[in-house]
């Protein structure tokens, strides 16, 4: 077997708190900091109760910042806090910066526990002043755990439970039939996949899902029009979202310094991607708006929430307030259509990179691995017939080996690697070697000897559990899209699988990187080529064709 894909560790480079170093010559007004951070060290100490998990040395004010800053570009974050939990015997790590405490889990047992069992108690987020300062302020994933976060998770999750999902599976074929035709077509032109054509088309497809999902938004030109827009705020989420990436999530006084003071370059980004972030949340909101008034809206997140408006609102909730109880009807109404268009827009920036994510690092990684690709296909030839039909849902369970390579790209891959303050590592949990023997190897065959269940908590000692237990977060900021986002990725691969031969272009480093990925909160593979071949004549008919679906959805 070809092992030469080693799973986002050892190859990643990008130190995530190099966004910090840009800003450090802001340490120009040192008096400001040094001042505020002794008065907070000297509270702390003042305040001192049970003693911290294990975790690097720290000093006084800066607490292990130059610890962790001289592992940073070495490797990649989860990859170091996993390197430091060995270090220290420890699968909860504690981690000072600034005064600024992170809590890293490494094992899936901390994780349960405290996320899980726990999760009243750590399921909040500190206060993301980048974040706030880039305009993300509306997007409840980075909200603490307040009434505000609970209100808007409840109206989300409504919307997104896996039966929910199910209703828009016609939709979710016709979107998968478009990226086989797209995919057909630019093979009819060059026998190589460029990067980036490949990545338009995925991004379409994560897009056009999530636009017609949540705000009904259907038409061609305006989804280019949106892929553009979330591409733009991509940068901002990526970096602004993760707390500790800028110096002013931990001086928090920093953000009353003005843009034109010198070295005050996040501020400078932060008034650049605030444009970004108002015109993602408001744009698509105000066309449902508009499609509303004019009678043309297709039933969506959007209809269905404002429709329940009137019988669901409350002002308390809305606003974290009791005093609002008082407020008139009008101003109610308008509050909660603020909820609704909120959580719409978190959907829309959730779904549109998360998804893309899996599936080209699917693709790359399929490229490297013949072998599978083969299996694969002797499996879906034999339930389907050679080139007769696409895989759809009802096939699912009858696709075991499809099943099992899904779950191992999960696995060694997770695009969201890690959470927040309390920090569940993913990708550490994913790749210990006790629960995932020979944790860097891709073997979909991992998942055939076990049988996982499907949402089921992992029994303590088994072994290969459920990479979905792991990959989509914990307890109660569990990623509440993980439904759509299996259900459309699941359909790609078995889709890819069934029509495609996926070969790397050579073994030169141009033109066939192995897994280099990005640094962020959602991983990328890095540009890549690859040949994207259907696998015969009938298959490149059946991509052409796609499903014959009825694209009405029950609602
Ligand atoms: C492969 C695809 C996806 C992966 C791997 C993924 C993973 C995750 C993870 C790990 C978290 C928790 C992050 C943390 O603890 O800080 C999360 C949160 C979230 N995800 Fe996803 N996600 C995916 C797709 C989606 C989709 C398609 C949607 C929207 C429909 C979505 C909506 C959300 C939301 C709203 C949150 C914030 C939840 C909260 O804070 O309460 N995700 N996701």
């Amino acid at each position: 077997m070809n092992s030469s894909l080693k799973g986002p560790g050892p190859h990643f480079v990008k130190p995530t708190h190099l966004n910090m170093l840009n800003t450090l010559h802001l340490l120009a007004i040192p008096v400001l900091l040094i001042g505020y951070n002794l008065w907070e060290y000297l509270l702390r100490r003042r305040r001192r109760g049970l003693p911290y998990p294990p975790g690097p040395r720290r000093l006084p004010i800066i607490g292990s910042f130059f610890d962790v800053l001289t592992r940073t570009g070495l490797k990649t974050q989860w990859a170091i806090y996993r390197d430091m939990g060995h270090m220290y015997h420890s699968d909860i790590l504690h981690i000072d910066i600034f005064g600024d405490h992170t809590v890293v889990l490494n094992s899936a047992k901390a994780a349960e526990e405290l996320l899980g069992r726990r999760s009243g108690i750590y399921s909040s987020r500190p206060t993301m002043y980048m974040a706030n300062e880039s305009g993300w302020g509306w997007n409840f994933g980075i909200m603490p755990y307040t009434s505000l976060w609970r209100l808007r998770r409840r109206t989300f999750h409504q919307h997104f439970r896996s039966d929910a999902i199910a209703a828009y599976h016609p939709f979710i074929r016709q979107a998968t039939s478009r990226l086989l035709r797209s995919l057909s077509g630019i093979q009819s032109t060059t026998m190589v996949t460029q990067y980036d054509d490949l990545q338009a088309i995925i991004r379409q497809h994560a897009a056009s899902i999530i636009l017609y999902i949540t705000y009904g938004i259907n038409e061609q030109e305006d989804m280019e029009a949106f892929v553009e827009l979330v591409k733009n705020a991509a940068e901002s989420i990526n970096t602004a979202a993760i707390h500790g990436n800028f110096l002013v999530d931990y001086f928090p006084l920093l953000r009353y310094v003005p843009a034109w003071f010198p070295g005050a370059h996040f501020k400078r980004k932060a008034t650049r991607w605030s444009r970004y972030t108002s015109e993602l949340v408001n744009k698509p909101w105000n066309q449902l708006r508009a499609s509303i008034s004019s009678g043309t809206a297709i039933s969506c997140f959007g209809t269905k929430c404002l429709e329940k408006v009137d019988f669901t609102f409350n002002a308390a909730d809305a606003t974290g307030d009791i005093s609002d109880l008082g407020t008139s009807k009008t101003e109610s109404d308008t509050k909660m259509e603020e909820v609704i268009r909120d959580c719409a827009g978190t959907a829309y920036v959730a779904g549109s990179d998360t998804s893309v994510s899996l599936i080209l690092i699917s693709v790359l990684v399929l490229s490297h691995h013949p072998e599978i690709q083969a299996k694969a296909q002797e499996e879906l030839d034999r339930v389907l017939g050679s080139a007769t039909q696409l895989p759809d849902f009802s096939d699912r369970g009858n696709l075991p080996y499809v099943e099992a390579v899904f779950k191992e790209l999960m696995r060694m891959y997770p695009s969201v690697p890690l959470g927040t303050t309390v920090v569940g590592n993913a990708w550490a949990i994913l790749h210990d070697e006790n629960l995932y023997p020979d944790p860097l190897t891709f073997n979909p065959d991992r998942f055939l000897r076990t049988k996982p269940q499907r949402g089921a908590p992992a029994a303590k000692d088994s072994l290969n559990p459920d990479p979905e237990l792991y990959a989509f977060g914990f307890g109660r900021r569990i990623c509440p899209g993980r439904h759509l986002a299996l259900d459309t990725s699941w359909l790609v691969l078995a889709c890819l699988l069934a029509t495609c031969n996926i070969t790397r272009i050579s073994k030169s480093k141009e033109i066939d990187p192995i897994a280099d990925f990005t640094d962020a909160a959602t991983v990328h593979a890095k540009p890549f080529k690859c040949c994207i071949i259907p696998r015969s004549a009938g298959a490149f008919e059946l991509m052409q064709t796609g499903y014959e679906v009825e694209t009405t959805v029950e609602t």
